[in-house]
């Protein structure tokens, strides 16, 4: 069960407990069934009402008890970007590798890496791509981020990420968004992969839709928000939050559950949203239009039209530009461009980027088709076609330039050397003596 649409004021009670909700203020001096009132802020008390964001949640008990927060080691988790050496390569990466049940329990937690980033967490001003690769589900658990919020993609095994608004179900060509503070745990059913999507200060929006209308692209109905679920379950053995303040992993113990809130309203929750829903716009005449036309959702910096980060997706969708070289167009970008690949391929390039796997083409790094792609679709006969059926690649996309961790360059064996080949074959086809067809 779900709430629907976009960034909404929502309010919604866990059916065990009708009435929860307090009626006509957010304090009464004794809540419904004896809950205590607790308010999330996504936003500063004092912004704009379009950019306002905060929820009220009624639970059993605040999330103030609990022990002292004690450092935790997390090797593969980063923020600090400049003990790395700068690299402005085109990198892929082969599918990152998921640990084994075998070779030890590995939950979502523990299962993030690093792969790049840039800012600061504590000038609240920048970006971090995380891999995460686990086999377990977290357990007696749980997580929240101080430094930005996560948007998840799943790319390989289904995730149950309860959160204290309640349960999210998210499947593979799926995305899910946990904003700044709340508190999740993920369960897991098998070997799972996905990557994370983390800015630090601002929160995803929905793209302006500019000459195209009210309606298109993700369409704010299609967002997805769970209902209230609580458990009143005393957890004497310790129960772990983890908390990610500055980059680094803190943990504490309390003897319950942080999933005890009874009813909540508000517009500060987490999503959930299927990238089948999206909405294709796409030229119909001539030429290749920007990435920009797939945007599902922006993070927006202070700078008109400039995103701190959005994410793009390359959905199936139909071909049908005349006279035009359809694939990517090579391109150098003010942009960093990370990509992924959910499942299938991805049209630039049919060989080399695998699920599970990424590339980052850094600011001004040139990149584009590789050869095979580019000599296919010069002499391709242009008939209306089917792009990328049954795949889905998509682009994170940042103002910000972003630092490559130990971790993606060495630790985790998976950079593939390789990859500047796929574009050595590239061969000049210029004819001086070339003259325009006469008309
Ligand atoms: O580099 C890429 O493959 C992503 C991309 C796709 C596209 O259609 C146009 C520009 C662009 O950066
Ligand atoms: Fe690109």
């Amino acid at each position: 069960m779900y709430l629907s649409g976009f960034g909404n004021e929502f309010a919604t009670e866990d059916p065990r407990c009708p009435g929860a909700l307090p009626e006509g203020q957010n304090n009464p001096q004794v809540c419904p069934y004896g809950l205590y009132a607790e308010q999330l802020s996504g936003s500063a008390f004092t912004c704009p009402r379009t950019t306002n964001k905060r929820s009220w949640l009624y639970r059993i008990r605040p999330s103030v008890c609990h022990k002292p927060f004690a450092a935790m080691q997390h090797e593969a988790l980063m923020d600090k970007w400049d003990d790395v050496a700068p690299d402005p390569n085109q990198l892929r990466w082969l599918p990152f590798t998921i640990p084994k049940a075998a070779d030890g329990k590995v939950d979502f937690v523990m299962g993030l890496h690093t792969v790049c980033g840039a800012g600061d967490t504590r000038a609240r001003s920048g970006i971090a791509i995380h891999v995460y690769t686990c086999n377990y589900s977290m357990t007696d658990k749980c997580f929240y981020n101080s430094d930005g919020d996560f948007l998840i993609v799943p790319q390989q095994g289904k995730i149950l990420v309860t959160t204290e608004f309640g349960k999210m179900m998210v499947e593979p060509n799926e995305i899910c968004v946990v904003q700044q503070g709340m508190r999740f745990g993920v369960d897991v059913f098998g070997e799972t992969r996905g990557y994370v999507l983390e800015v630090y200060g601002v929160h995803f929006e929905l793209p302006d839709l500019g000459p195209i209308g009210a309606n298109g692209l993700a369409n704010p109905r299609d967002f997805l928000v769970p209902v209230a679920w609580y458990e009143d379950r005393s957890v004497p053995g310790g129960y772990a939050v983890i908390n990610k303040y500055q980059g680094k992993l803190f943990s504490s113990q309390q003897n319950f559950s942080p999933f005890n809130v009874v009813a909540w309203h508000g517009n500060y929750t987490p999503y959930k949203y299927n990238l089948d829903n999206f909405m294709v716009v796409n030229c119909v005449a001539f030429d290749h239009a920007d990435p920009s036309i797939f945007t599902v959702l922006t993070a927006k910096s202070a700078r008109p039209g400039v995103a701190v980060a959005d994410f793009v997706i390359f959905p199936p969708r139909w071909g049908v530009a005349d006279h035009t070289f359809r694939p990517p167009y090579y391109h150098r970008n003010c942009m960093s461009e990370f990509m992924g690949l959910i499942k299938g391929h991805y049209e630039a390039k049919e060989e080399g980027f695998l699920p599970g796997g990424a590339t980052l083409h850094s600011i001004m790094t040139p990149h584009g088709p590789d050869v095979d792609c580019f000599e296919k679709n010069s002499t391709a006969v242009l008939k209306p076609e089917r792009v990328a059926e049954g795949t889905m690649a998509f682009m994170f996309e940042s103002s910000f330039s972003m630092a490559v961790t130990q971790w993606a360059l060495q630790k985790c064996q998976r950079l593939d050397k390789s990859y500047y080949t796929c574009w050595e074959g590239l061969q000049t086809h210029f004819n001086p003596n070339w003259k325009p067809k006469s008309k």
